[in-house]
């Protein structure tokens, strides 16, 4: 929620804010991490230290009702939490124990989070806290845990492998990937969620380096028990790394991912992806098996004569299969998608598409008055021959 202003710095003398004045709260996590980078600024979280739940409604807060002591500012909605410790208590990322007591200091909250980079608190007045030195980990480029306290939540190995996507001229200090490997050995990894492993997946993804993700999630072993059937490949970093530049959505990247899977759809169940994602995924092969050999029977000069049918009906089935005609922008995503993986022509398809598009089937109907059962096929007929007519031209 916008970028940290000079208004930050002087928001407890200049127009004191009801809701926190004289309160002891810290911009923590991402927001500093972020800034520190010289990147634009996301969701800013806030800790509270020596306050308690009953204070923070007086002033007006919203408790979200979360597993910790979690409030909403009543005027921005940006999270405030309070100042915590924790303690192990169970299996799995929910088994904590927590302690928000008004004497739990900076340090000790800080001392509870994941990375170095995320333990970094900053106050109003601009000064920073970094008692992990998560400043001199940001400048040696160093993604590393606080503590041991990293093996007590499996969440943690799906955020490091997503940050080092996020951030991927950094490297994973190796006693922080040998604490990540343990949370693979020990179980705790399974005790994760579909849904959460999906919504780090979609983080990952959404970076400009996917395939670093997947590609610490493998060396750590995690891969095989979080997404299970995906057997990693190093192509897949390069076409991932195609699909973030080419600023291609989720949707697509998750099909290029699925690739790696002799069962996509298996895949995409399990984790409980949105009908969208798994969609593109059920698609992707068969837009690719179709125009792989396209582009191969263009290359070679002769898009009439395929031994192994005929290119317009290969065509026209492809689009019809992918629904293109009434989707026309999910088809181009798909190319788009096909052109990370192999060559592809996409403004000859996209050609393609309007040609089969322009065709007035209101019009035919109404031409085969009296004989609806014709309308099928005069449409098809009409839309080769506009296929056929592009084709005739090389398109
Ligand atoms: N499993 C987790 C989740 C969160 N945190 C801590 O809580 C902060 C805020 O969490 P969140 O907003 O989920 O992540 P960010 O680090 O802020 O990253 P993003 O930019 O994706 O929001 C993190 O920086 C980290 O200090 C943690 O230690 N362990
Ligand atoms: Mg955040």
């Amino acid at each position: 929620m916008g970028a940290i202003s000079p208004n930050d710095q002087t928001m407890t003398t200049a127009h004191p804010d009801p809701a926190t004045h004289g309160l002891d709260v810290y911009i923590v996590g991402g927001a500093v991490r972020d800034r520190l980078l010289g990147l634009p600024a996301g969701d800013r979280d806030w800790v509270v230290v020596g306050s308690s739940p009953e204070e923070m409604a007086r002033r007006g807060f919203i408790p979200v009702g979360g597993d910790f002591p979690v409030f909403l500012h009543p005027k921005t909605k940006e999270e405030y939490a309070l100042a915590r410790t924790e303690r192990k208590s169970g299996r799995g990322y929910k088994g904590f124990t927590f302690y928000a007591g008004v004497d739990v200091t900076l340090a000790e909250d800080l001392k509870r989070r994941d990375l170095t980079i995320n333990a970094i608190a900053q106050a109003a007045d601009g000064r920073l806290f970094d008692p992990l030195e998560g400043q001199a980990d940001i400048r040696a480029r160093v993604l590393r845990h606080v503590g041991r306290a990293f093996v007590e939540d499996p969440v943690r190995l799906l955020r490091l492998a997503r940050f080092a996507a996020r951030f991927h001229d950094f490297s994973i200090a190796p006693e922080t990937l040998a604490l990540a490997h343990q949370l693979v050995t020990d179980g705790e990894v399974d005790m994760l969620v579909p849904e959460r492993v999906w919504r780090e997946v979609v983080k990952g993804l959404s970076t400009a380096q996917p395939g670093r993700m997947f590609q610490v999630l493998d060396l750590t072993g995690a891969l095989a028990r979080v997404m299970p059937g995906l057997i990693f490949d190093q192509a897949i970093y390069a076409q991932l790394a195609a699909a973030a530049l080419a600023n291609l959505p989720v949707a697509s990247r998750f099909a290029l991912l699925c690739r790696l899977s002799a069962r996509p759809e298996e895949l995409a169940n399990h984790l409980r992806a949105p009908t969208e994602c798994r969609d593109y995924a059920r698609l992707l092969p068969s837009v690719l098996q179709v125009v792989a050999k396209d582009t191969r029977e263009t290359v070679a000069g002769k898009p009439g004569g395929s031994p192994s049918g005929d290119p317009l009906e290969e065509c026209l089935a492809l689009l019809e299969r992918c629904d293109a005609l009434r989707k026309p922008a999910r088809f181009l995503d798909l190319l788009d998608a096909a052109a990370c993986v192999v060559d592809v022509n996409t403004a000859i398809w996209r050609e393609r598409v309007s040609a089969v598009r322009s065709i007035d089937a209101g019009a035919i109907a109404q031409a085969c008055r009296g004989e609806p059962e014709k309308i099928k096929i005069a449409l098809r007929e009409a839309r080769l021959t506009a296929l056929a007519k592009l084709m005739k031209r090389g398109v």
